[in-house]
């Protein structure tokens, strides 16, 4: 069964019709399919069974707290890059004990917030990260849990702007400075070493490069088993990519074949962060026709949502499917247009150069696989309000996050009279 798909010439989403959700809840909208997002948790779990494993979802990708929480119910942990990410995640009802923490800028703050919620790792990117950690840990009496992010330099064949495992990254320690660094933490009197992580890169459609940096982290591995280092998690990261246009990702099954002969001769846990994979293919960004507008050049169909909406279009040029959510919009008439917000960019578009049905104002427009990076990169620029997010269950749905007001553009700022 397609996940989301016409009844009666209506888009729905699991059993709800998506102009039913409209109208009740305006748009733009994100929608999410719950039922979606826990089959694809289910599968990695399916895919790994039998390993010692633990998925930690990168929150980053979408962090409503309905959504952590459906994947917490699961067993699910989260990887974090901030201590919002935290903060939301324990809200949420994620245990500490589940969470792993990323990123190359973790500030003081947030190494002590993470320190006294007892996460199970710190994901360390740099030397002067592990020295500020163990003087954090010693001030507080704790010892910090930590592995390496080394950088194994593969090739992740994906969007220049979404590698992360190349040497001219900014991520993770250098494979080759990586051994040096781990005596050095070995010995600081605050760190106990837990493991090794990495992360790749994200929409990566093919095995081969997981597989190449497994084996890089393999070695390293087995190197510092050598100098008496006692290792018992290797954080693959995540990564996995999602279907927007033809691409043939792998399935977590074909993942796990490829891995699990590796995994297997190391007997270390493992955890995975896939963000995207979980997420992505799930949600559709709901958005009303406001109007058709055809230049000398170009037919534009200008919507209600825009790049404030979903950055990824202007951001790296990606691609989203687009369906009407009538299935007879446009009465069989098509023509080449721009889906466009109202922003004022150039970049701001949903769609380019597309064949579409000819679209009128009202009419509804789902862009798919949203799901992921989608709301969570959204922002009021242009002073417009974010959009609101509905999660659905079967024939059940709800709104997990109320749209935005007028006066929440606002909140928070001070206006003294000398400023004006
Ligand atoms: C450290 C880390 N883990 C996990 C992810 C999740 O990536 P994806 O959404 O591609 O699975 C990212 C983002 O790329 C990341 O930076
Ligand atoms: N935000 C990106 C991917 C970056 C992943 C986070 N490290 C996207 O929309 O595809």
């Amino acid at each position: 069964m397609d996940l989301f798909e016409y009844r009666d010439g209506v888009l729905h989403a699991e059993g709800v019709s998506l102009t039913e959700i409209a109208q009740a809840v305006g748009t733009p909208t994100y929608v999410y399919a719950q039922s979606a997002m826990r089959a694809e948790f289910a599968a990695f779990q399916e895919a790994f069974a039998g390993l010692d494993h633990l998925i930690c979802y990168a929150m980053k990708a979408n962090s409503n707290k309905a959504v952590l929480g459906s994947f917490a119910a699961m067993g699910g942990g989260a990887d974090i890059v901030s201590g919002g990410e935290l903060a939301r995640a324990l809200a949420a009802g994620v245990p500490a004990e589940r969470i792993v923490y990323s990123g190359v800028g973790k500030l003081d703050w947030e190494l002590e917030a993470a320190l006294k919620a007892g996460i199970l790792m710190f994901n360390v990117e740099s030397a002067q990260e592990l020295t500020v950690l163990d003087q954090i840990a010693g001030r507080l009496g704790l010892k910090a849990p930590v592995s390496l992010r080394v950088n194994p330099d593969v090739d992740a064949k994906t969007h220049p702007k979404i590698t992360t495992g190349l040497a001219k990254n900014k991520f993770g320690l250098d494979m080759g400075l990586a051994f040096a660094q781990y005596l050095h933490a070995a010995r600081l009197p605050n760190l106990v070493v837990k493991g090794v992580s990495c992360h790749i890169g994200s929409q990566l459609t093919e095995v081969a490069p997981f597989v190449d940096a497994l084996e890089r982290l393999a070695d390293l591995v087995q190197r510092l088993r050598r100098e008496g280092l006692r290792l018992e998690i290797i954080d693959l990261g995540g990564g996995i990519g999602i279907r927007y246009n033809q691409e043939t990702p792998p399935t977590p099954r074909e993942y796990a074949a490829r891995l699990r002969p590796v995994l297997e001769g190391l007997g270390l846990k493992l955890v995975l962060e896939p963000g995207r994979r979980l997420v992505g293919e799930a949600g559709v960004l709901l958005t009303r026709v406001h109007y058709a507008k055809t230049t000398p050049a170009k037919h534009f169909v200008v919507v209600d949502a825009a790049m404030n909406d979903l950055i990824r279009p202007a951001f790296y040029d990606s691609f989203h499917a687009v369906r009407p959510v009538a299935q007879n919009a446009g009465n069989g008439q098509r023509l080449v247009a721009d889906v466009v917000g109202g922003i004022c960019e150039t970049g701001d578009f949903l769609v380019r150069e597309r064949d579409l049905p000819v679209l009128r104002r009202g009419d509804l427009l789902a862009i798919m696989s949203a799901g992921a990076y989608g709301f969570a990169m959204s922002s009021q620029y242009n002073s417009r309000p974010r959009a609101a997010e509905v999660l659905v269950c079967g024939q059940e749905w709800a709104v997990v996050r109320r749209r935005e007001s007028i006066e929440d553009l606002s909140r928070g700022e001070e206006l003294a009279p000398w400023m004006i």
